[in-house]
């Protein structure tokens, strides 16, 4: 908190003014949840797995996302999309967990590129998925707010792992993610 404290003075702001006299303390609380991504084990959540007796994909779609980019601690957002074929078995694991995976690792000063293949290398990893490919579409404020200031661009990263790789097995995840969009 005191750290905090010295940010606002650095900026050139009085931190005992009225509106600042909490703010130490709500960006501390802030960031214990914004990254409480950190000193957890995000991959975890997708050990909870059924026995489905379905080998063929699984999607979720359009997972809203919210990260931090470790360049300028400024936030970067936007949707997750994570498609996986389960292993020989057939199992399977829980929906909400596929998006909790993604809120464990999107929950830590972050670059896209390594969510993005963090998120995929679990499921192959804990899950034991044939496939996997995982599309991030985000905005970054620190391209936005700041520096080359470009509001709107989105920045756009996929991971591909195992049979997702084949042509064909990706062309259906990546029309089954766009399906329904204009
Ligand atoms: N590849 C990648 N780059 C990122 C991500 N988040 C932020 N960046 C970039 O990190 C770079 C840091 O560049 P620097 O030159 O060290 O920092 P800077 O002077 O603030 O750069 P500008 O943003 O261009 O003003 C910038 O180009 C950012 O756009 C990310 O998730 N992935
Ligand atoms: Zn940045």
């Amino acid at each position: 908190m005191r750290a905090v404290r010295d940010l606002l003075v650095a900026v050139g702001e009085d931190p005992d003014r009225e509106g600042l006299r909490g703010t130490p303390e709500r960006l501390a609380r802030a960031y214990a949840e914004m990254f409480s991504g950190l000193g957890q084990d995000p991959a975890r959540h997708v050990e909870t797995v059924f026995d489905a007796d379905h080998q063929e994909m699984v999607l979720v779609r359009d997972i809203p996302m919210y990260s931090v980019c470790e360049h300028h601690l400024l936030p970067f957002h936007g949707v997750a999309h994570v498609a996986y074929i389960p292993d020989r078995d057939g199992r399977v694991t829980g929906l909400s967990k596929v998006a909790r995976l993604v809120d464990g690792y999107a929950r830590r000063p972050q670059v896209q590129e390594r969510l993005t293949s963090q998120v995929a290398d679990a499921l192959v990893e804990r899950l034991g998925c044939q496939g996997v490919l995982v599309v991030v579409e985000a905005e970054h404020l620190c391209m936005s707010m700041r520096g080359v200031r470009k509001p709107g661009s989105s920045t756009v990263t996929s991971a591909v792992r195992g049979s997702m790789r084949s042509a064909a097995t990706r062309s259906e995840a990546m029309s089954l993610i766009l399906g329904g969009r204009h």
